[in-house]
């Protein structure tokens, strides 16, 4: 063979892989990605831990915790198959090491509530420790994508946004409240009572991730059940799935709130995060995030498009039912109370909200596309 038709041989073997070299959703970032779980030997944190040790995407998992047992968690979950090299560290010395070149950050540290507790009742506790963190992360890790699953998340989110604005390194792309949790309870109580695939069935839940301000939207329901719902299903499959952390803390009667379905609602949601990251294209997921849809809520969960960014869109509500817009009416007040104390908070806890370090924030700012929708 000359070598010219050598060279269209391997041209036309070119040409032939080369669609198949693009479809590889990994090809992208072969490494896979660095990700560090913050508060993981708790409920959620040792579960997560053991999922996120199994996503293919992982390639360097970071388990860190204040108590010392992220080192044998870190030993257990090690123990498992697969590629990502499972590392533990303690203590906030260890800190900076666990956040060093991570890709995901998922913060699920804070305490749990107890029956009768509201999720806004955490926020003594949880507010410092989530601020602390964070500015942990602003510092050694600014560009990670971070998913913010301490409560109260309406105002554990906002608490983040502040504390990246005043380090300078903000991009409201890369900030995410994880509210998946009540997507997943809405495809499983809707699909027990009105049928369908639990696994497929696509309901947008939108607002923010407490009680009233968890607003399923049934009427958006795809595929849409036969029949669709009376006004009496709508009303109890809405309180079900905006009750059902409650449900879970009076099932375990003190010993804590949801931490296995949890678990696997930041898996599900952190692996589509990496997915985006990853170059893969239309990654639709709920997370409550900075956002222009409703007057008064900087903040709010809404779909949106994951992409090599972070967020990369916020979807619109779409149509809503009377009920729902009803629904949407009566949470922004107490949504929009959650984020300014969630702001307040960390405005008068953030020790130097200095001229300087605003002044860096704004220029950050300005180059980071807003989240509006
Ligand atoms: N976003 C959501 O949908 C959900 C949120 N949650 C929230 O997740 C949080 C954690 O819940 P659980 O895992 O059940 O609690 P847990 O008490 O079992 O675990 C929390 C872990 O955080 C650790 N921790 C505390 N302070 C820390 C710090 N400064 N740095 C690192 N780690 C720290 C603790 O040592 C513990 O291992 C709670 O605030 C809970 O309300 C729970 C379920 C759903
Ligand atoms: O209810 C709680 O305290 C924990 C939580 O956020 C949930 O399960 O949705």
């Amino acid at each position: 063979m000359d070598n010219r038709s050598a060279n269209r041989r391997v041209a036309k073997l070119a040409a032939h892989l080369q669609p198949q070299i693009r479809r590889d959703p990994t090809a992208a970032h072969k490494a896979g990605f660095t990700v560090a779980v913050l508060g993981a030997a708790g409920g959620i944190g040792q579960p997560l831990s053991l999922l996120l040790k199994r996503c293919p995407l992982v390639a360097d998992l970071r388990l860190y915790d204040v108590v010392p047992l992220a080192a044998g968690v870190a030993a257990d979950v090690s123990h498992v198959n697969s590629r990502a090299d499972t590392r533990g560290f303690h203590g906030p010395s260890q800190l900076p090491l666990a956040l060093e070149g991570c890709d995901l950050v998922v913060i699920p540290a804070g305490v749990p509530r107890k029956p009768g507790m509201t999720r806004d009742d955490l926020f003594n506790i949880n507010a410092g420790i989530v601020r602390d963190l964070v500015a942990a992360c602003a510092k050694t890790c600014p560009n990670a994508v971070l998913n913010v699953i301490s409560n109260p998340v309406n105002s554990t989110v906002p608490i983040a946004a502040e504390v990246l604005k005043d380090a300078g390194v903000y991009d409201p792309r890369r900030l995410m409240g994880v509210t998946h949790l009540d997507v997943m309870r809405a495809r499983t109580f809707v699909s027990r009572s009105k049928g369908g695939d639990p696994n497929t069935i696509d309901i947008p839940v939108v607002g923010g991730h407490a009680g009233v301000t968890i607003l399923p939207l049934l009427s958006q329901t795809r595929p849409f059940p036969k029949g669709g719902f009376t006004a009496e299903e709508a009303r109890a499959l809405t309180h079900r799935i905006q009750n059902g952390g409650t449900e879970v803390v009076d099932a375990k009667a003190g010993a804590g709130s949801a931490t296995l379905s949890m678990a696997a609602a930041a898996a599900e949601f952190a692996h589509s995060v990496l997915r985006g990251l990853n170059g893969e294209r239309n990654v639709l997921e709920h997370a409550f995030v900075e956002s222009r849809l409703v007057p008064g809520c900087a903040f709010f969960a809404s779909k949106v498009r994951l992409g090599r960014v972070g967020v990369e869109k916020v979807l619109g509500l779409g149509k809503l039912s009377d009920a729902e817009a009803a629904g949407l009416k009566a949470l922004t007040p107490e949504l929009s109370a959650s984020i300014r104390k969630g702001f307040d908070f960390a405005r008068a806890s953030i020790p130097a909200l200095t001229s300087s370090s605003t002044a860096n924030a704004g220029s950050r700012l300005a180059a980071a596309p807003g989240l509006g929708a």
